[in-house]
């Protein structure tokens, strides 16, 4: 069973609500709270100053808790990126002809031109951010190199893996593929001149063909070309992933996938050799490259995320139970991109502060939190900085809700960030139906006769899977991830009341009193807890690691 958080009267309460303590029962648990308090001033390096006055408390400046910017981390930080993967150009074919000495017109050969480099894709531990990807958005993988004399073939080009951080789910957009085009297009001349060889327009085209530099007009004229070979797909298109391309690279990978295969190389002149052209003076062109358009978005992947209001305290909450460096200010919007702490949970000193295993039977050593920007209320008409960030928690395998006891009405609070986590989950669905399904399917008349009959187009509205349909219950939900609520600055005066109010609350939403704050159907019903804290003096959030160990380990 998790700690029992929700007793005020235990033993949280003479130091987060010292002033309320003493004023009741100061006598009779002076002890308790003396050692409590020299407990916490040794363990945690306190960085309050506890003055007379403890309405009104100081913190000593410069302390990992309350950080000056000297001390904050800056790193960059993208989320989404969209790139255009070029995979190589095969090599041209070589048209050549043995020359020794006695032999002055040899066969020919000519070598076979390189096929072009691949591009690969591999989620990889060290990662942690796009903005590399973003920053260059043609990625080309190396050329193959050209058929030589001998019959040496061309060297085949470079391939290119994209490295992304583990969490990337990729999308394409766009797919240019010589080979498919070619294709079509041969069928469709093919279809246009009945009984004519279906090769017949490609015999002469330039950019198939090479010529031998000594070859004048004439011979060009009268030389008989053969009919243009087929276009080639690679061998190693069949490893390919699936077009449209639709990845989630959500654990690392040991070796990377294969996007877009390189193109084939050109074919050397041997290959065009008959019994009435013994000695061609063409080869063929290396095809083109294929070229993808792929939309990257990274979604961290932690096992807590935090989410709450502006200036709630969730940086310092980080900062108090992992060593991050997240910037922390007396400010809105102090975080503008997400954090992320490691909780070790043997505190470094090999002895574990909670007994928790991993799904895999291994001993648990850690875990991940995630802090990102403050919501404010109605963020998802883009107010703040929006409601996008909450991609980097919607992953994540519990929820904790930060909030504030000293900023008005907790419940009020709670209440709003669920809305706004309601609001993304709607938006999140809608993008991924569009996604999947296009809207609107628009067909085309196929004749005067079809036109003059139906003078409307044909639409079809897709009815993919909605927020309130039946079917959104199989669609991944956020209330139905594990919850708690960590209620910070718990050191302030006249707090309590807003806590009690708050853990009133809870205890109704958990009874089924109460609508779920969520206000959807499918939540996770079990019982939710507000764990207070004050994270600025590090008090408490050796309860929030119990609490989330033992969710975890559900
Ligand atoms: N008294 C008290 N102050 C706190 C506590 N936690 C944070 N603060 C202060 O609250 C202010 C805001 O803290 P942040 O950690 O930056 O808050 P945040 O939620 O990350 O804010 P944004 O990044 O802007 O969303 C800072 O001045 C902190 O020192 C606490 O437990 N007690
Ligand atoms: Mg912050």
């Amino acid at each position: 069973m998790p700690p029992n958080c929700l007793a005020i009267s235990g033993t949280l309460t003479p130091f987060l609500y010292p002033f309320v303590f003493s004023a009741t029962a100061r006598r009779s648990s002076r002890f308790v709270f003396n050692s409590l308090q020299r407990r916490n001033e040794t363990t945690n390096a306190t960085t309050i100053t506890a003055t007379d006055d403890s309405s009104q408390p100081t913190y000593e400046e410069g302390s990992h808790l309350n950080p000056p910017p000297s001390d904050y981390s800056r790193t960059i930080f993208t989320d989404k990126a969209t790139i255009n993967a070029h995979a190589g150009s095969g090599g041209h074919g070589c048209i050549s002809f043995l020359r020794e000495k006695y032999i002055e017109a040899g066969p020919a050969n000519g070598g076979d031109g390189g096929s072009g480099g691949n591009i690969y894709i591999q989620a990889v531990r060290g990662e942690t951010s796009l903005h590399k990807l973003a920053r260059r958005s043609i990625l080309k993988a190396g050329r193959g190199k050209n058929g030589q004399g001998k019959t040496r073939g061309g060297e085949r080009g470079d391939d290119i893996v994209i490295q992304v951080p583990v969490g990337t789910v990729v999308r394409e957009i766009e797919r240019e593929d010589p080979v498919f085009i070619e294709e079509q297009r041969m069928k469709l001349e093919a279809g246009k001149r009945d009984g004519e060889d279906p090769n017949g327009p490609w015999k002469w085209s330039r950019d198939k063909w090479l010529l031998y530099p000594a070859v004048t007009p004439e011979d060009i004229a009268t030389a008989e070309f053969p009919t243009l070979p087929k276009p080639r797909r690679p061998a190693l298109a069949v490893a390919q992933v699936k077009s449209p391309i639709s990845l989630d690279l959500s654990v690392p990978m040991d070796r990377p996938i294969l996007l877009a295969a390189g193109a084939v190389g050109g074919m050397g002149n041997p290959h065009f050799v008959t019994r009435t052209v013994p000695r061609p003076k063409f080869a063929t062109k290396g095809s083109t490259g294929m070229r993808v358009m792929l939309q990257l978005e990274l979604k961290l992947l932690a096992d807590v995320g935090l989410v709450g209001l502006p200036n709630a305290g969730k940086s310092t909450l980080l900062r108090a139970m992992s060593k991050s460096r997240a910037r922390v200010g007396d400010w809105a919007f102090t975080t503008l991109q997400p954090n992320i702490g490691t909780v070790v949970l043997d505190d470094h000193q090999g002895r574990p502060v909670a007994r928790s295993t991993l799904e895999t039977g291994e001993p648990r050593t850690n875990y991940t939190i995630a802090d990102i920007p403050g919501l404010v209320q109605d963020a998802h008409l883009d107010r703040g900085l929006g409601i996008s960030f909450l991609r980097h928690v919607e992953r994540a395998r519990v929820l904790a809700f930060v909030i504030d006891l000293n900023a008005g009405d907790a419940v009020q609070a709670l209440r709003a960030l669920w809305k706004e986590v309601g609001e993304y989950e709607r938006m999140k669905i809608q993008e991924e139906t569009e996604l999947t399904e296009p809207l609107v399917e628009w067909s085309p008349f196929r004749c005067t006769e079809d036109a003059l009959n139906n003078r409307q187009e044909t639409i079809i509205v897709n009815t993919g899977p909605t927020f309130d349909s039946p079917l959104a219950p199989q669609v991944p939900s956020i209330a139905g991830k594990p919850w708690f609520v960590v209620a910070t600055k718990a050191d302030l005066p006249e707090t309590r009341e807003n806590f009690e109010k708050l853990q009133i609350y809870l205890d109704a939403v958990g009874k089924g009193e109460c609508e779920h704050p969520s206000g959807q159907k499918n939540f996770w019903d079990q019982k939710v807890e507000a764990i207070p804290i004050s994270a600025i003096n590090g008090h408490g959030t050796n309860k929030i690691t119990d609490w989330v160990v033992d969710l975890l380990d559900r």
